[in-house]
């Protein structure tokens, strides 16, 4: 299968204090990736590091092949490389299209991608002239991650995603995901809190712990046991 996302020997941080140490995985194409741990340990800036936020004091990264260690993020956003932030990061007086709209590099193929995302997002499609502000909190979510999924990405990096969502809510996150993994193939990691939800959508794991890898598996029946360990210590 080929290999859509490589992060080798990765490290940085801020300051003079480095938060992410020698971290080194491989995304395949349609592959789900769930990436856990507790608070403080360096799932986001992993990320930040990934899309160019935080610059790499050592390693590399390669989009679909290429090094793009040094890239700015707006270059590998357009590269196919797309991040749901932790925070509401939303145009709250725009309209749901408008927000939407804000998601493609371009309106070529602006009705057909309207029309694909709409699919999964059916609660969207019903609020589209409304103020983004005046949603809920989960239907924000949901049109932060709508948004995200316009320019149909190659790889989704998603921080914390079901954070403050009602069970229902969480529910249909994942099942959407799964079937956007299973219509256009997109590769995803994901940085989670919950459980349940990163293990019902992802093939692997990984274990974060002081910015370092500490474990590294397929998810299988004893996964959510194995991890829950690494998270008492
Ligand atoms: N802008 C910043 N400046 C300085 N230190 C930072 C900054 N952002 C994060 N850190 C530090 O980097 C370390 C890793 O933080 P990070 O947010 O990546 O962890 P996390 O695993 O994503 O945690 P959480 O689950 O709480 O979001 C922490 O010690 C944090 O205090």
């Amino acid at each position: 299968m080929s290999t859509m996302l490589e992060v080798k020997e990765l490290a940085s941080g801020y300051g003079s204090s480095e938060v992410i140490s020698n971290v080194g995985f491989a995304l395949a194409k349609a592959e789900t990736l769930a990436i856990v741990g507790k608070n403080g340990m360096g799932k986001t800036s992993l990320l930040k590091a990934i899309l160019g936020f935080l610059p790499a004091w050592r390693g590399s990264v390669r989009l679909a092949g290429k090094d793009v260690t040094r890239v700015a993020p707006h270059l590998k956003r357009k590269m196919g490389l797309v991040y749901v932030p932790q925070e509401h990061a939303l145009f709250q007086d725009l309209s749901v299209r408008d927000n939407l709209r804000l998601g493609l590099l371009s309106d070529k193929d602006i009705d057909a991608r309207f029309e694909q995302v709409g699919g999964w997002f059916p609660v969207l499609t019903k609020r589209l002239g409304q103020r983004a502000g005046t949603l809920s909190g989960g239907e924000q979510k949901m049109l932060i991650v709508a948004r995200a999924l316009m320019a149909k990405p190659d790889v989704l990096l998603l921080d914390e995603v079901t954070e403050g969502l009602q069970p229902s809510v969480v529910d249909r996150l994942s099942e959407v995901l799964v079937r956007v993994r299973r219509e256009i193939g997109t590769s995803m990691i994901v940085v989670e809190q919950h459980l349940p939800f990163a293990l019902s959508i992802s093939d692997r794991y990984l274990v974060f712990k002081r910015g370092e890898i500490v474990d590294a598996a397929t998810v299988d029946a004893d996964a959510a046991a194995r991890i829950d360990e690494h998270m008492r210590i």
